[in-house]
């Protein structure tokens, strides 16, 4: 039993000198493989790595991409790292926090076995203008926080999860033996893709935030019931019709998508004196 729980544990990771908060270097080959492969890496393609610790990450990504700029907080890994990458033109090490950094301009993406404990910022940061160049990525996050990015298991439309799902689509990657028999997982992978066109433009995402908080106010409500406030009897039918919800829907349980929906048949077809207050 005990030889089961192990070979279902594949993102453990194993704690190493502890310079700075989250230095948990990854140690299954299996693992990186996965993440790597989540990326869908080109060969043309440029991509930042957060946190590149030993390198654990750094030189399998380079295998793939075209170019890696590795950002390390901590000045004994970068001083490992410039050694060991030394003779590697694909890989650029940069030594510094994140946080305080600016994001490439070119196109790029984000692989990266991150610091949990910096994720908000890390998402604020690709989210902002900054992160205007960010096209798709595959990170290791806490396995609660991956839940609640990918699930949408929040009645709050002003967390972050809602915004970057406006923005990307993100999925996690449940590795295949974390099937039954349970898994008791630290972490998981979650894939990033920026959309072609986002649900909700980033201009409009405050309207948006206001419609769906208004919405939600009564979160066991009936779809009908909680936006009849807003549209006429004729507007909800279509509005409710383009979002594919039943109007004996509960509030609570529609998806990021067809809250969007919802927003641009109102955006669309209901005089703006009617819209929710920002
Ligand atoms: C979870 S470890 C991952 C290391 C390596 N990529 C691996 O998978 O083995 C996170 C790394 O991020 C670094 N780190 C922590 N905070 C950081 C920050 N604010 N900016 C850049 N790197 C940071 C840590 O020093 C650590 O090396």
């Amino acid at each position: 039993m005990r030889g089961q729980n192990k070979k279902h544990r594949t993102i453990r990771k194993c704690k190493s000198g502890p310079n700075f908060t989250g230095q948990h270097l990854l140690h299954n080959p299996k693992t990186i493989k996965q993440l790597i492969e989540t990326a869908c890496l080109q060969s043309t393609d440029t991509v930042l790595e957060i946190g590149a610790g030993k390198g654990g990450l750094t030189f399998p990504i380079a295998e793939k991409a075209g170019r890696v700029i590795a950002v390390e907080i901590d000045a004994d890994f970068v001083g490992a790292l410039r050694a060991k990458s030394k003779g590697c033109p694909k890989i650029k090490i940069i030594q510094g926090d994140i946080r305080e950094m600016r994001l490439p301009v070119e196109p790029f993406c984000v692989v990266a076995n991150i610091p949990f404990s910096i994720t908000t910022a890390i998402f604020e940061k690709l989210l902002g203008a900054e992160g205007k160049a960010f096209q798709k990525g595959a990170l290791i996050l806490e396995k609660g926080a991956a839940r609640r990015f990918t699930e949408g298991s929040t009645l709050d439309p002003r967390l972050l999860m809602w915004r970057m799902n406006f923005q990307f689509e993100m999925r996690t990657v449940v590795p295949r033996t974390h099937f039954a028999p349970p898994p008791r997982v630290d972490a998981a992978i979650i894939q990033i893709v920026r959309r072609d066109h986002p649900l909700v433009p980033a201009n409009d995402a405050k309207r948006f935030m206001a419609f769906a908080a208004y919405a939600l106010s009564e979160p066991r409500q009936l779809a009908a019931e909680a936006l009849k406030g807003i549209f006429t009897p004729a507007q909800l039918k279509t509005a409710l019709k383009n979002a594919r919800v039943d109007r004996e829907r509960a509030v609570a349980l529609l998806s990021q998508e067809q809250w969007a929906s919802l927003f641009h048949t109102m955006r669309q077809h209901v005089a703006p004196y009617r819209w929710p207050k920002m």
